[in-house]
């Protein structure tokens, strides 16, 4: 792993970050809409990450921050005010995206002097500045190269410095990581968070990759399909999922989330599952599907870290039996495959004693557990 770079970079806390306010912003594309009814808060110097799959509408928001397209309704405000009649240069937004947008013909010097030179920044002022961003990234001995001689790794640097030199009130990345190994892209992962912190700068970092989101984001915007189904505090949306798309996205592995009708005999409620089997529901999550009375049929949902082996240890926890199908090495953990008539729950081996083929009872903390409307997709209770 490349080595941390020593030098800090001055920052730019107080000096020019910007909130910004995205309210009721709707845009399409002929009959085709990207962004629906889309409105977020983000504080300035906030790290906020916009999540969720290919073709949700990541791109197309962070372009209509950045001025390159026009909402078709709604505004957005950066600390209270409309920039809509600003140039897109005016605007004080650096941007990092996948592809780099480097000059390759041009030295590495040339590279990140070239925005304080569009600046008409005074000369003995870029030559401080672009060794001082050299420094902090570890490429001042490449100073003098061109920069198509960079290693990939030292490309995404010059990127992410190129931007961040002219300091800008917003930082904005388009999946900056996405081209990088997995090894320089963990170590960027924490770099860019430290420099996040020394820069200060409000940024707003688009990503389809939840591990990515809830590593670096204050926040996180999750979008499906053009729509907000959720936007807080990583923590606060692993533990508080409010619908059922938030909860199967994030988490890793993934939540399990099994579907069913509700039956109710003699005052007791089970879930039957769309495989045969049938989770009796007790407790907090019992409370939860019946609470409003109008649902039959629902999604339950528990973590793989959360279901446990062994002794009960919660009165309402919710005894199951299933078939070790598979064991899986996860670090230093065991994830179990349980075969329950048709369904399969994913489960950590917490006891460390289980063997393929052995059927054993396992149980579903009632109070960790989680009930979705089968219709809506929407959380049913809750925290
Ligand atoms: N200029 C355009 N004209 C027509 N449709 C567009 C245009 N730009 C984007 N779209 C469509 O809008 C939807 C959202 O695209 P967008 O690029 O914002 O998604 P994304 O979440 O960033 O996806 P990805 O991660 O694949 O880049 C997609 O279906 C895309 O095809």
């Amino acid at each position: 792993m490349p080595p941390r770079a020593l030098p800090t970079w001055p920052g730019n806390r107080g000096k020019g970050m910007s909130s910004i306010q995205i309210n009721n912003v709707t845009k399409r594309f002929g009959d085709f809409t990207a962004v629906r009814d889309l409105s977020i808060d983000i504080e300035e110097g906030e790290f906020v990450a916009l999540l969720g799959p290919s073709g949700c509408g990541k791109t197309t928001t962070m372009n209509m921050i950045a001025g390159l397209e026009e909402p078709s309704e709604g505004e957005i405000l950066f600390d209270g005010k409309d920039l809509s009649s600003l140039r897109i240069q005016d605007r004080n937004i650096g941007f990092v995206f996948q592809n780099y947008a480097i000059f390759t013909h041009l030295s590495v010097f040339k590279n990140l002097s070239y925005g304080l030179e569009v600046k008409k920044v005074p000369k003995p002022e870029i030559e401080r500045r672009v060794q001082a961003m050299a420094d902090r990234m570890s490429i001042s001995h490449r100073l003098d190269q061109p920069a198509s001689s960079l290693s990939v790794n030292e490309m995404q640097k010059l990127a992410i410095g190129r931007s961040a030199i002219v300091e800008p009130r917003i930082f904005l990345l388009d999946e900056p990581l996405s081209n990088l190994d997995a090894g320089f892209r963990a170590y960027m992962r924490a770099e860019l968070k430290v420099l996040q912190h020394e820069f200060g700068q409000t940024m707003i970092y688009v990503t389809h990759d939840q591990i990515e989101a809830m590593s670096l984001a204050d926040k996180i915007a999750i979008i499906d399909q053009g729509k907000l189904m959720q936007y807080g505090a990583p923590l606060d949306i692993y533990n508080d999922p409010q619908n059922r798309f938030v909860a199967n996205f994030v988490g890793s592995p993934r939540m399990n989330l099994v579907d069913g009708e509700l039956r109710e005999e003699r005052g007791a409620l089970h879930l039957m599952l769309h495989g045969g089997a049938e989770i009796p529901l007790s407790g907090k999550v019992r409370a939860d599907f019946t609470r409003d009375g109008s649902v039959h049929g629902g999604s339950f949902g528990v973590r793989p870290q959360d279901i446990y082996f062994g002794d009960k240890r919660g009165s309402n926890d919710i005894a199951m039996h299933g078939k070790v199908e598979v064991l899986e090495r996860v670090g230093p953990k065991r994830l179990a495959y349980l075969q329950v008539q048709d369904t399969l729950f994913l489960a950590f081996d917490d006891l460390d004693r289980l063997r393929v083929g052995d059927e054993v009872p396992f149980y579903l903390p009632s109070d960790k557990s989680l009930a979705f409307d089968m219709k809506t997709g929407r959380r049913l209770g809750g925290a």
